[in-house]
Order: C-alpha cells, then sequence, then structure tokens
C-alpha cells in the first residue's frame, strides 16, 4: 500500500471507529443509496455484514484515493453527524499539512556548495548564517528621503506595520549574491520544521523564475500547487478553500524575462485558469488570482522598478549582508574547524577591504573556499584582493590551478566558450542553458563543464530534462565582462557574434539595468594586474583599447556640480553612484583621475551608504582632483571616508573619530588650498581636537573659515 492509501485508510478507519453501533449501520445504509460523483453505489449485500475495517475497505475500493474521504464526509452530513463530518475534514486536512512539511523539510534541509561533487551535501542549519535585514521605507517621494530603517527578523516580515496594517506583500530585495536564494530557502526550511510562520501559514509555496522563463506550456495557479507538492496528488482543491493561508515565494524576480505590462482583461482570476506564465505571474503580482494569498518577491534592486510597475507591495526589507560578527560566524561554521576558521579569520581581517567584502555572503563563501584550499595544502595564505573583480579571479586561479597541463592547453578555448555562452545568456537574460547550446559554444569536451556550470535536473512537465547553469549568476555576468575583454579570434569565433562594448553601454545607459553588474566587472577586468593575471594564468588574448571606450562613456555622463540624492544603501541606487562603483572596480589612479576631471562639487548629503558605497566614494573623490567643495553629512559610525583635499569641506554629522582627526591634520598641514571646514555635530573627543589643533597651527596650514561645536573638557 502506497503511502497516500495508508494515510486514507487510517483515516477512514479512525472516524468509523468513532461511530456508534446505530449510527454505523445508520451509514452503511446511506451509503448504499448514495450515488457519489456518478461512481454508482456500492452494492446493499456487501455492505450488510460489513464490519468497521470491510467497510473502509469497500470504501477505499469504489471510490479510489481521497474521493473515498470525500464520500465518507458528504455520507455523515447527510446522517447529521456534523461533528464526525467536521472532524475528518479537519483530520485530513492535518495530513495533508504534515506530509508537505516532511517533504519540505528533506528536500531543503540539504543545501549544495557550488563547487561541490554530486551527492556532497551540507545540511542547512550548519552552514546558514543570519543575515542583517531592515525595513525600508515605501517608494513615495515623501517618504524616500526618510532616513530610518530598523532590523527585522524573517519572523516579523509578516506581523503588522506601525500602522496596524499586516503587509500582505513582501519584497525582499539585496544585491548579487547577498542571500536571497539563501533565505528563501530558509523560510521553506524553518516553516516545515514549524519554526517559522506557523499559526500564519498552512502551505508555502518556493517558485523559482529560472524555471519560470523556461516554461512554455500555460499553466494555472493550481499547477504551481502540483508542482510543488512532491510526491503525491496535491490536494488543490482543499488547499485553495483557504487562500488567506497561503504564502508564494516567487525567488529571483529580476531574472525573468517577461514583460508584465498586461491589460488588465488579459489577467486570470480562476486559479484553475491555464494561462501563459508571463499572465499567471502577472495575475499573481496584481492580485487578481488568489488575492487573498500572501506573496514574498526577492529581486536584485536593479529590477526594482519593473517591479514597481506590476506590484503594489506593502512592505519591502533589503537583505544588507552580513555584519561584521555575522562575517566571523560565518567563517566558524565554513571551515567546521576551529583553528583553520581563527587563521582565514585572522588573514581576511589584516586585509580591512577583503573583510568589508564579506558583508557579502557569496564573496565571503569564495574567500573561504580559496583559503580553505590554501590551509589544506598548507601554503601561506597570501593572496590579496581589493575589488569584487580580484575576488572572482582569486576563485578561477584557484580552479584552474590544480589542472592538468593537457587541460590548461584548452583552457583558453574553453574560456571564450564560456564567455561567449555566458554573455549570450545576459542580453537574452537566459540563466539556464540547453545542451544544444553547450555544444554550442564548444562546451561540451570533458573537463570543460564541470569547472564553471552546475548541471541541473530541471523536471518539465513529465519529461526530466537536463540543463546547465554557472555556478553562480554573477559568475555568469563575470564571464560575460570578460568576452568584451577578450580580443576577437578570427579562428575559434567563427559562428559566435561579435561583442561590441560600445553597444553595451549604451543598453546599459538605457535602463536595461540587468547589466549592471556586467558593466561593473568589465571596468574590473580592465585593471593592469587583472589583465596581467588573465595573460599569464590563462592564456587570454586581451584588448586593452576599451579602456577608452570606458573612460569615454564615464565622462560623458558626468556633470561638473554632483548631488547624490536619496540613495538607501543601495535600494534607490542611483546611476551615477554605480558610475562611482565602476570607477572604483578598475581601481587604477590614471583612469580614475581622468574620468573624475569634471567635477568641481559634490554633494553627498541625505545619503546613507553601504561600506562598500563608501569605500567606492573615497577612492573616487580622493582621486576627483578638480573638486573644490563637498559636502557629507551622516556616515556609518565605522565609516573609513577619506578625508580628501577640495578648498570647502562640510563633514556635518559624519560621526568621525580621533582616528580621523589625525588625517585631518595632516591634510591642514598639506593642503594649502583647504580655505573652509565645517565639523559641525561630530565627536572628536579630547585627542581628536588636540590633533586637529596640531594641524591648524601648521605654517602651512591656510584655512579662513573653521565651523565646529565642541562639547570639550580640557584638564
Ligand atoms: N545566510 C547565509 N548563510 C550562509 N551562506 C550564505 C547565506 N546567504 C548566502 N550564502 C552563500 O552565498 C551564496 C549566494 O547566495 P544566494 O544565491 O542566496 O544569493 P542571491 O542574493 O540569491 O544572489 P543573486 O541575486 O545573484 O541570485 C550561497 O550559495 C551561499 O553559499
Amino acid at each position: 500500500m502506497g503511502n497516500q492509501s495508508s494515510r486514507i485508510s487510517d483515516l477512514l478507519l479512525r472516524a468509523l471507529d468513532n461511530l456508534s453501533q446505530e449510527d454505523l449501520k445508520r451509514f452503511k445504509d446511506k451509503l448504499s443509496h448514495s450515488d457519489f460523483e456518478g461512481k454508482g453505489t456500492i452494492p446493499r449485500g456487501q455492505l450488510e455484514n460489513a464490519d468497521r475495517i470491510d467497510t473502509k475497505n469497500l470504501l477505499m475500493e469504489f471510490y479510489s484515493g481521497d474521493a473515498a474521504v470525500d464520500a465518507t464526509i458528504e455520507v455523515f452530513t447527510q446522517i447529521n453527524l456534523r461533528d464526525s463530518a467536521a472532524k475528518l475534514r479537519e483530520e485530513r486536512e492535518k495530513g495533508y499539512k504534515k506530509k508537505y512539511k516532511e517533504d519540505i523539510k528533506k528536500k531543503y534541509k540539504l543545501i549544495k556548495d557550488m563547487n561541490s561533487c554530486f551527492g556532497d551535501n551540507i545540511i542547512l542549519n550548519r552552514r546558514y548564517t543570519n543575515l542583517t535585514i531592515v525595513d525600508r521605507p515605501r517608494q513615495h517621494a515623501e517618504v524616500m528621503t526618510e532616513r530610518t530603517s530598523s532590523a527585522v527578523t524573517l519572523a516579523t516580515l509578516y506581523k503588522p506595520d506601525k500602522d496596524g496594517q499586516t503587509p500582505q506583500v513582501v519584497v525582499l530585495l539585496g544585491a548579487a549574491g547577498i542571500g536571497k536564494t539563501m533565505t528563501a530557502r530558509k523560510i521553506m526550511y524553518d516553516w516545515a520544521a514549524g519554526e517559522l510562520y506557523k499559526k500564519k501559514f498552512d502551505f508555502v509555496f518556493y517558485i523559482n523564475c529560472r524555471e519560470m522563463n523556461l516554461l512554455n506550456e500555460k499553466g494555472s495557479v493550481a499547477d504551481m500547487i502540483f508542482k510543488s507538492w512532491l510526491n503525491t496528488n496535491a490536494p488543490v482543491n482543499h488547499i485553495l478553500v483557504n487562500p488567506e493561508k497561503l504564502l508564494f515565494i516567487i525567488d529571483g524576480f529580476d531574472e525573468l524575462r517577461f514583460s508584465f505590462d498586461q491589460p488588465k482583461d488579459n489577467l486570470c482570476t480562476d486559479p484553475w485558469e491555464k494561462k501563459p506564465m508571463e499572465i499567471l505571474l502577472s495575475s499573481l503580482f496584481r492580485r487578481t488570482v488568489v488575492p487573498e494569498s500572501y506573496l514574498m518577491i526577492t529581486t536584485r534592486p536593479a529590477a526594482l522598478e519593473k517591479l514597481g510597475q506590476c506590484l503594489e507591495c506593502s512592505r519591502y526589507a533589503e537583505i544588507l549582508g552580513f555584519s561584521k560578527a555575522e562575517r566571523e560566524e560565518y567563517f566558524y561554521k565554513f571551515f567546521g574547524n576551529e583553528n583553520q576558521a581563527r587563521q582565514a579569520l585572522r588573514f581576511v581581517k589584516a586585509n580591512e577591504i577583503l573583510f568589508t567584502m564579506c558583508f557579502v555572503p557569496f564573496i565571503c563563501w569564495i574567500i573561504c573556499t580559496v583559503l580553505k584550499q590554501q590551509l589544506e595544502k598548507g601554503e601561506n595564505l597570501t593572496q590579496t584582493s581589493k575589488t569584487v573583480t580580484g575576488v572572482y579571479m582569486l576563485y578561477l586561479s584557484s580552479l584552474v590551478k590544480p589542472l592538468s597541463n593537457n587541460t590548461k592547453q584548452h583552457l583558453y578555448g574553453n574560456l571564450r566558450g564560456l564567455c561567449s555562452l555566458a554573455a549570450d545568456g545576459i542580453w537574452k537574460q537566459k540563466i539556464l542553458f540547453e545542451e544544444e547550446e553547450i555544444k554550442k559554444f564548444g562546451l561540451d569536451q570533458e573537463n570543460s563543464l564541470p569547472l564553471f556550470l552546475n548541471e541541473n535536473i530541471f523536471q518539465k512537465e513529465t519529461d526530466c530534462e537536463c540543463l546547465y547553469s554557472f555556478i553562480h549568476l554573477s559568475f555568469q555576468e563575470f564571464f560575460a565582462a570578460l568576452l568584451y575583454v577578450l580580443e576577437e579570434d578570427e579562428t575559434t569565433d567563427s559562428g559566435i557574434p561579435k561583442k561590441d562594448v560600445k553597444t553595451l553601454l549604451e543598453n546599459y545607459g538605457n535602463s536595461k539595468n540587468y547589466l549592471m553588474l556586467t558593466v561593473r566587472f568589465l571596468f574590473g577586468l580592465l585593471n593592469e594586474e587583472r589583465m596581467k593575471d588573465l595573460k599569464e594564468k590563462f592564456g587570454c588574448k586581451i584588448s586593452p583599447k576599451i579602456k577608452a571606450d570606458l573612460l569615454k562613456w564615464v565622462q560623458a555622463n558626468q556633470e561638473t556640480d554632483l548631488t547624490l540624492l536619496c540613495v538607501h544603501e543601495g535600494i534607490y541606487q542611483s546611476y551615477q553612484l554605480e558610475l562611482f562603483h565602476c570607477v572604483y572596480e578598475m581601481h587604477e589612479e590614471d583612469f580614475a583621475v581622468n574620468a573624475l576631471d569634471h567635477f568641481t562639487a559634490l554633494n553627498l548629503n541625505q545619503n546613507k551608504f553601504t561600506q562598500m558605497d563608501q569605500r567606492a566614494l573615497s577612492f573616487c573623490v580622493k582621486h576627483c582632483r578638480r573638486l573644490e567643495s563637498l559636502c557629507m553629512c551622516d556616515l556609518l559610525s565605522d565609516s573609513h571616508f577619506p578625508l580628501c583635499l577640495p578648498v570647502s569641506c562640510r563633514f556635518s554629522d559624519c560621526h568621525l573619530t580621533a582616528a580621523c582627526c589625525e588625517d585631518l591634520s595632516s591634510i591642514l598641514s598639506i593642503k594649502q588650498t583647504l580655505v573652509e571646514l565645517r565639523l559641525a555635530g561630530n565627536s572628536l573627543g579630547e585627542s581628536g581636537v588636540k590633533l586637529l589643533c596640531e594641524g591648524l597651527k601648521h605654517v602651512n596650514c591656510k584655512l579662513q573659515k573653521l565651523r565646529c561645536v565642541f562639547t570639550i573638557f580640557f584638564p
């Protein structure tokens, strides 16, 4: 007997056992007259002498599966045994939930490391580290300037807000690799384990946008539920009875290729109605179908505008990544060996930029993976990197290093194919690739695949289809960028469309935001050291002339007097801020000086920057040679903003510390053009003020105006 039959058998027997002898007699009598769902009646002769077990067996034989329970409930109701009917209904619901939860727990309990061998899994809870998540104000102009953001936990996402409104749609935002998918998986697991949303949701369904892109057939909400149901037939009818107890997690909105500007009368309202995927998803987002259900949508910030066009969200929350303490916790979890974790942490902390970058879990994973390999081989921990591109290169090098010479010979060809596949995919917003495409780019050779691509087994209706994806979307973006840097190669590129960097930049400028990370990597790859590595380690022929195109592009996108308004730690990501990130990613003084030559004034007030934003800005401001005025306030308390050298500097409420005063002091003693300095709202401390005074006393100091309010007591 299958699992489901055995569950139904127990359920029915319990229900019949609870009947008195008299009620059982009435039940059998009514049953012998009932033509349930046109299936005819169970012959009276068979029922007459049947005991409870026989009756149960007859019910199961005659009405197979769930219909036997439906028939029993119906007959209970007809003979006025309403309590028994309600109890059976309730027990069946509990059974469904229990089974679904068990299956979900099994499915989400394990995760696969991106570079792991088949069957090499890790227990989710042993690796999952808490992330910092904050609530975000809505995107109305008047609230965009609201600067407070409060920490939230997964458990409080669907709790009423301060106005008493319970959000029905939660958008979980976060940059590439910050942990959105991991969080979605953790929610699935915790819910199934009874640790999250226990009373709030009866069923939680996970929908992966990457897979949605590939579904050419029409589908319905019911089909989505069927697909999530792992083993048995989903009791969709019963699930849909209480839509307000359902949560749909739609993971990776930014990966969807569809446009969502459907006219309203195209949308569906019936959960059983089959529609093309883009209409079905539009209907869910625009709340025309199962409008009482709850949604959680994860997306990168770049797709926020598109999402806003088809969805009215009631709560935005943003994943900010790992705090310092969480980064440390991650290292211990990753290594599972205190000694190694301590060594690795000591090494990473000594390189401040590297440690800062670890706020992104995926970067943390790459760094730990590379360090683990080095530690296991007894090598010294020597690699350092200042940019995200540098970290990705580290990973690439670590993969290539142990390859045999024979494999290395084919490396460049494979890499080119891989880059072409990646770029092709980025343009088509395609993340899963079929075997045909793998062949088209010559990647079907031994050794070319396992290094960079994952094999996914994707359930397409009943057939199992084999698909490939990069080990992480950001790696696809990295390889796509690499294609633009590689020199055209007439011998190997036949049939592969040529890629023009100007088209890439133009399209990105025209708000094709999904190109954002690719463009950022492009800058990163053109760093001299990266190019040298690419040549030496991977045999790449690099085309440095595109640096000139990048320079022109940055220059063309500049104003002289720039005010960056309302950047809330990445949410309202400004195009201009992204340009600063690009310049940072290249990390070259000459380029930065030329690229930023236009700026004379920079106003960074009203912003809340992430640590990485601050690093990028710090680097850029340092290289704005013609900057005359810099105005900023309210930096993070552990910020590292440069005390750069324009004519006028305003650092109001910048949490400047005594350490910053040391820089300031030396600037005052060198920079004779600095004439105005405003420092209101900073508590510099006694030692800070003393340091400042040193600079002010210096013979080179030509400061004319100093504005500050100090509360400090000198002994
Ligand atoms: N909370 C976490 N604890 C431990 N590791 C994490 C966590 N979040 C993410 N990671 C690591 O970072 C990797 C990338 O995370 P994930 O795929 O969830 O990012 P994402 O935000 O969905 O990225 P993208 O927008 O590029 O799809 C994971 O595969 C995992 O190794």
